[in-house]
């Protein structure tokens, strides 16, 4: 058994996003392993593994990997200690001696995570430090079948975030999101099969916005420790029934006056589906994050949503069709071949 101390503090009595500061680090606790205790007084309980976090923190790395024993350093101060078990072999019941004297015994290197240190004054740091951990990018330590493509990253979690923000405070389900979302992509595709330069680009705008609610899912999911695996399956499968659905109503209107659209559309729809796919299979087959190295050809979701969406403001849904189709079968070729050589 691992056990985490975690000395209280009134601040963990806070509300952060719709959880309190003390469900925040007892959930990140958990997901590393550790049963969890609050003290103010500590009693130590036989464990293999001690965590001790002495200063009231945020955790925001989001799987601590804790082996060896190690000194928790954050930002300069340090948070807390992860002694070994044989730390109750020096505990005499005061937490400070006990500590100085685990540390002279053993020479403990620094361990560095990504933790705030909690005050009444930085609660503001706090909620935008954990809303920008929610990003699927490298730097927050999440391991993702994808990181965020460009436009995701710099524009679509600018806005999607802080929905997410709102949404934290209420009941609503990262599933809830997804099937939402899904239904924003059929009301844009509906718009698209109007046929008029209006409802076109009404279409375009609903699309953009389907494309930033599909970020809240996963964040509310991550921000509340709801995530699940039906729900990471859910939200692939239904991003890929909109990105057929927005392509055939597209699809569909022009080949009202020609019918080499449907070609086009089908050439769309398919690579669509194969940047899906070959990312999908990667991550199957290879066991972890697919993040292309050096040059790819910038054709995810996040960019073909926008696509659409720019191309029906300058009434040319016709134009995103033909864009897709091309950069989108190039780029699953492109990855054929490159992962021919594919080594690290
Ligand atoms: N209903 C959902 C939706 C997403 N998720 C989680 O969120 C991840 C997707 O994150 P996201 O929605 O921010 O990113 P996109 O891939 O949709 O752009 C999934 O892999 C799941 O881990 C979930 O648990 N339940
Ligand atoms: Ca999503």
């Amino acid at each position: 058994m691992r056990l985490a101390y975690v000395k209280n503090h009134e601040i963990y009595g806070e509300k952060l996003l719709g959880l309190t500061l003390r469900e925040r680090i007892e959930k990140t606790l958990q997901r590393a392993g550790f049963d969890v205790r609050f003290f103010d007084e500590l009693s130590l309980e036989e464990a293999e593994d001690y965590l001790i976090i002495l200063e009231p923190v945020l955790i925001l790395e989001r799987d601590l990997l804790l082996e060896g024993r190690k000194i928790l350093v954050s930002d300069g101060f340090t948070v807390g200690y992860f002694f070994g078990g044989d730390f109750r072999t020096v505990f005499d019941g005061n937490l400070q001696s006990s500590i100085e004297k685990y540390l002279s015994l053993n020479n403990l290197e620094s361990y560095e995570i990504w933790a705030i240190k909690l005050s009444n004054d930085n609660l503001k740091t706090a909620e935008k430090l954990l809303l920008s951990s929610l990003i699927k990018a490298k730097r927050t330590g999440l391991k993702p079948a994808y990181y965020d493509g460009w436009i995701a990253r710099e524009i679509n979690r600018k806005v999607s975030l802080r929905i997410s923000r709102l949404l934290a405070d209420t009941s609503v389900t990262p599933n809830q999101i997804t099937v939402f979302s899904f239904f924003l992509s059929l009301v844009g595709s509906a718009l698209f099969l109007l046929n008029s330069y209006l409802t076109t680009l009404l279409a375009g705008v609903i699309i953009q916005l389907h494309s930033i609610i599909d970020g809240c899912d996963g964040e509310i999911a991550r921000l509340k420790f709801m995530e699940s695996k039906y729900g990471a399956w859910l939200d692939g499968v239904l991003d890929r029934y909109s990105d057929f659905i927005i392509v055939f109503s597209i699809t569909y209107v022009l080949s009202a006056s020609n019918p080499v659209y449907w070609i086009i559309g089908f050439l769309a729809a398919f690579a669509s589906l194969m940047i899906a796919y070959t990312g999908d299979k990667f991550v199957a087959a290879y066991m972890r994050t697919y993040s292309p190295e050096g040059f790819a050809i910038p054709i995810t979701r996040d960019f073909r949503l926008l696509i659409i969406f720019a191309c029906s403001v300058v009434n040319l849904p016709s134009l995103a069709l033909v864009i897709i189709a091309l950069l989108g079968n190039f780029e699953a070729l492109r990855r054929i071949v490159a992962l021919r050589s594919y080594t690290n």
